[in-house]
């Protein structure tokens, strides 16, 4: 089986002024492509600390992160944004849409930072399949917080990506709209093999993945 991902001995601290806070001690796992995982353990343990250096969003202290045979560590950011291009979705606690852009011009933005063509009606096509085709012109603040959730599920599925990590996907929404987003996840899952990496406090839905780990004060238990 082929690894994605591959942690050794990670660590991160962060440093304010004279202080500094051991947020992960020593972190060792690995990923193998196309299955399933979920991250958990108590408020504040460092699982979406955790989440941003498995997708190159931030740098481990010490130790090497390689995503897709590619270590990250010693890229500059550029080459990392390039990295994130090719092969990362991400979906962040809070959505982090671009208020200024619609929900589909949000959808279009990695399709454009891929130079592809004819961007308009495949980034319809992803927000169809959402379920948000007739609400594309509206601006994230005109959306509810499980809309805007759909939106950014869409706008990470267009960079069909070979690993998707997701911060609590289902932590703002409603029974009804967790179910729907949580098929979908899994569905991408499914159909494109894509490797799915779910921060959650939500045990139901942890249990849905091949594969929990623990952090729990900075450590691994898995
Ligand atoms: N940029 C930063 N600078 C300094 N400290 C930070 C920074 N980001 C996170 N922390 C601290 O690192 C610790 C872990 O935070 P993190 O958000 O990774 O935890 P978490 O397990 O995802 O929490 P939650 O479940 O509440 O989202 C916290 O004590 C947090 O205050």
């Amino acid at each position: 089986m082929d690894t994605i991902l591959d942690l050794q001995q990670v660590s991160k601290i962060y440093k304010n002024g004279d202080r500094s806070l051991t947020v992960l001690d020593n972190i060792n796992f690995s990923i193998t492509a196309g299955s399933t995982m979920s991250i958990v353990g108590p408020s504040g343990s460092g699982k979406t600390t955790l989440l941003g250096l498995c997708a190159g969003l931030d740098r481990s202290t010490s130790g090497t992160v390689e995503l897709h045979g590619t270590r990250l560590n010693g890229l500059n950011e550029d080459q990392l944004a390039a990295v994130r291009n090719l092969y990362v979705g991400f979906i962040f606690q809070n959505f982090q849409l671009l208020p200024t852009l619609t929900a589909l011009e949000n959808v279009m933005v990695p399709l454009e930072l891929r130079g592809e063509k004819n961007i308009k009606p495949r980034a319809l096509d992803l927000l169809d399949k959402v379920g948000l085709a007739e609400r594309s012109h509206h601006y994230p603040t005109q959306l509810s917080g499980g809309e805007q959730q759909r939106v950014s599920l869409a706008r990470a599925f267009s960079n069909k990506p070979q690993i998707l990590f997701a911060d609590e996907p289902t932590g703002n929404l409603d029974a009804e709209t967790s179910e729907k987003v949580v098929k979908l996840l899994f569905d991408l899952n499914r159909e494109a093999g894509t490797t799915l990496v779910l921060v959650t406090h939500d045990l139901e839905l942890a249990a849905k993945t091949q594969r929990i780990i623990r952090i729990k004060g900075g450590k691994l238990v898995e």
